[in-house]
């Protein structure tokens, strides 16, 4: 199938739904990636984050619902030139150099990226490590190495999880940078994050995850409209129910505290 490129959006996620088991962890869950868009995914730990980012890279297969890029099914492995994915934990090859990490990329992918890797790799400090094997990696050259493979072809769809864990500061801008200049360039951005500031300052749309469902979807601002909210924490919070779940912990914390002060 030829990927329609420039109509639609470049992500269409339509009834996501995945069991694990007897247990549904991701339950019927719709959103779309345009061109030039960053969208965050954001959701407390264990809301189905990743396993959502897992279906609509084709690493997972769905129970329901389709994810579709560029017009191109998931399930059909055209679609794999049409993205990029920085996984958060995936394993990388230790025995491989990063530069022979990048050039197996280019062979799996049939194509000659090897310009632009250089220059990704440059950008984020990285180019003088090339020769160096992966398990001689920090875990911030690994998280670089990850975000340079995904890029260097550049995609029309980037999907990034947790990209910001364990960047140093300085790394931590390039990448903002990165994101920023693929969406303007015309890429779409769909990124994981625990990192509300960031999702408020940097991304167009979010999808707030709460037990695998929807629990928020739209701009940030507007979130904060609708919400009466200060921040994108404060959404966070209040369409996850985690106001009234973080007071009743305080409240636990206090009781052991007390108690712990009476046996003394
Ligand atoms: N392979 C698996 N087998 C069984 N359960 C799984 C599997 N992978 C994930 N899960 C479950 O699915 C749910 C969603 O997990 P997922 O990793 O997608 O969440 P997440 O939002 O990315 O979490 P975090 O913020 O902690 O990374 C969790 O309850 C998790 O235990």
């Amino acid at each position: 199938m030829e990927a329609d490129l420039g109509q639609g959006p470049v992500l269409s996620a339509g009834g996501l739904t995945k069991r694990f088991g007897r247990r549904t962890v991701l339950d019927t869950v719709s959103f779309t990636v345009a061109e030039g868009e960053v969208h965050g995914l954001l959701g407390p730990n264990g809301s189905g984050k990743t396993t959502c980012l897992h279906l609509v890279t084709g690493l997972l297969a769905a129970d329901a619902g389709a994810a579709v890029i560029a017009g191109v099914p998931v399930h059909d492995k055209v679609s794999r030139a049409l993205l990029g994915m920085a996984p958060d934990d995936l394993p990388l090859p230790a025995s491989l150099t990063g530069g022979e990490y990048l050039r197996f990329h280019d062979r799996m992918r049939g194509r000659d990226d090897a310009r632009s890797a250089r220059e990704l790799a440059e950008a984020f400090g990285l180019a003088g490590e090339l020769d160096r094997q992966i398990h001689e990696y920090s875990h911030g050259m690994k998280r670089k190495l990850q975000v340079v493979a995904a890029t260097m072809h550049r995609p029309p769809l980037l999907v990034l999880d947790e990209p910001f864990r364990g960047l140093d500061p300085e790394a931590a801008v390039t990448l903002r940078r990165l994101v920023g200049s693929y969406a303007d360039s015309g890429g779409a951005v769909l990124l994981a994050t625990h990192d509300m500031l960031r999702a408020q300052r940097d991304c167009h749309r979010v999808t707030i995850l709460h037990s695998g469902s929807i629990a928020a979807q739209g701009e940030p601002y507007q979130l904060r409209q609708d919400h009466g909210a200060a921040t994108l924490e404060d959404v966070f919070l209040a369409a996850t129910d985690r106001e009234g779940e973080q007071a009743r912990r305080a409240d636990a914390l206090t009781a052991v505290l007390r108690e712990g002060d009476e046996r003394h």
